[in-house]
């Protein structure tokens, strides 16, 4: 299988000696990859994963997807940061995003919504009110099973299908992703007897979209898992050279340190299709994650365009040149839209009559290149032929492998995130949770 997705990196403003230099450095990373050897090594599993997948499981997660489908119009996705975000980049970028607006004759699948990626009680009081209409089926996604968020949301929903389906009703609409022995959400899921689906121990959250973390939800919005599946065994074999004149994705990861070196410390993962938010949202988390700790780290930040030019663009022209831009660039769009001629030509643009949307997003986007790399800005291009299930596979594995050796270029652990429970310490105990008495104290007096 050829790989999908190209990158150019004529516009990054370095020398081509800068990045030859980096060879050593990226070989020993890539040796920490593969051979186990580099900080974290216990959360490599995702590396080879797209040909190590457990087949049965695999199997399970169409059947149940098909058993949803029946039994729902609508799938509940509890779950946050990795447990939500994958499922939620790759739906949004492969299906229709009016898909739930569409009407019901024309929805073929559930519909997919989210919960317990944050507390509002307005959105849980917004869902229930939509659910009530709809048949639902929930699935309950968390490696550890106790984090707040999506632990709250599922005591709300699970409350809530019982009432609604009664308890057996609610057994058989709910479905558990979770650790295979450990954890609260395995021992309930045990005792109530859901069906449940694995997280491997070794990959961890932000990892985890090629596994059934991503997989079920993402086989329920109708998209077709095993080309996801084979685009991503393309990028195992395309990004597992360890010349990095050979492997854009090592030049990608290897660039962007050099660039962080030169005071770029921010990075703007760039889109020019709404549809791609979730994708760049998918990627903050993966990337700020496993390199934001011990005080260094390129900040991950991202932007719509065209839509962003009309609000961030002047920051990005003439701002402080301190940021680089990755550009994610899809060659031809799966619904192309043709522009029609008018005759009054009041905007000036029967020019464009006849031509495709795509055409004009590609001047935009060459356009926008130009201007940013005149401003100082330097630029990183990937591009992709089409948005299709392969191709979000390649790309998944592409930036998951580019964030492993990156990590490893810049000296982090990429595969721990200890920072993240300095907020969570703080809320347990001001919330009054066991164990976390000393600790209310010393906060109430503070705040
Ligand atoms: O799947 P869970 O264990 O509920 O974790 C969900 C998310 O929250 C944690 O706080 C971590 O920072 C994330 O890396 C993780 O993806």
């Amino acid at each position: 299988m050829t790989t999908d997705i190209q990158f150019d990196y004529a516009n990054a403003m370095l020398d081509a000696q800068e990045l030859e230099q980096l060879e050593p450095q990226v070989l020993l990373a890539h040796q920490q990859l593969h051979q186990h050897t580099g900080a974290g090594a216990n959360f490599l599993g995702w590396v080879d994963w797209p040909f190590n997948y457990d087949r049965e499981e695999f199997h399970r997660v169409k059947q149940a997807a098909e058993t949803i489908a029946q039994q729902a119009n609508i799938l509940v996705v509890i779950g946050v940061g990795g447990s939500y975000l994958g499922s939620r980049a790759v739906i949004e970028m492969l299906t229709n995003l009016f898909y739930a607006h569409l009407p019901t004759q024309k929805r073929k699948f559930p519909v997919v919504y989210y919960l317990g990626h944050h507390l509002s009680s307005n959105y849980m009081a917004d869902l229930l009110e939509l659910i009530e209409d709809h048949e639902v089926a929930i699935n309950v996604v968390s490696k550890s099973g106790t984090t707040a968020e999506p632990a709250l949301a599922f005591r709300v929903l699970r409350a809530y299908m019982e009432k609604r389906y009664g308890v057996e009703g609610a057994r058989r609409r709910i479905y558990v992703t979770t650790d295979a022995e450990k954890g609260a959400l395995k021992q309930l899921a045990d005792e109530k007897k859901y069906e449940t689906f694995t997280i491997p121990d070794d990959v961890g959250g932000r990892f985890s979209v090629l596994t059934t973390v991503g997989l079920l939800p993402i086989a329920v919005a109708g998209i077709d898992i095993e080309e996801l599946m084979a685009g991503a065994q393309a990028g195992v074999n395309a990004y597992r050279n360890p010349a990095i004149s050979r492997n854009i994705c090592y030049q990608y990861a290897a660039i962007r340190n050099l660039l962080y070196k030169k005071g770029k410390n921010n990075e703007l993962l760039v889109n020019y299709h709404p549809q791609m938010t979730f994708f760049c949202e998918w990627w903050k988390q993966l990337f700020g994650e496993s390199e934001g700790k011990d005080q260094k780290g390129i900040l991950p930040s991202s932007v719509n365009f065209t839509t962003d030019l009309h609000a961030m663009g002047q920051y990005i022209q003439e701002g402080r040149r301190h940021l680089f831009e990755t550009v994610i660039f899809v060659n031809r769009s799966s619904k192309p839209v043709m522009i029609p001629e008018d005759q009054q030509n009041r905007d000036g643009m029967n020019q464009l009559a006849g031509k495709d949307y795509d055409f004009v997003n590609r001047k935009a986007y060459e356009g926008t290149l130009l201007a940013h790399v005149d401003g100082g800005v330097p630029n990183l291009a990937i591009t992709l032929e089409q948005l299709t299930a392969c191709a979000v596979g390649e790309l998944i594995y592409f930036f998951e492998k580019a964030c492993g050796l990156s990590g490893y270029l810049l000296g982090v652990n990429p595969f721990n995130q200890p920072g993240v429970e300095a907020y969570k310490k703080n809320m347990y105990a001001l919330l009054g949770l066991p164990g976390y008495e000393r600790l209310k104290g010393q906060l109430e007096n503070r705040l």
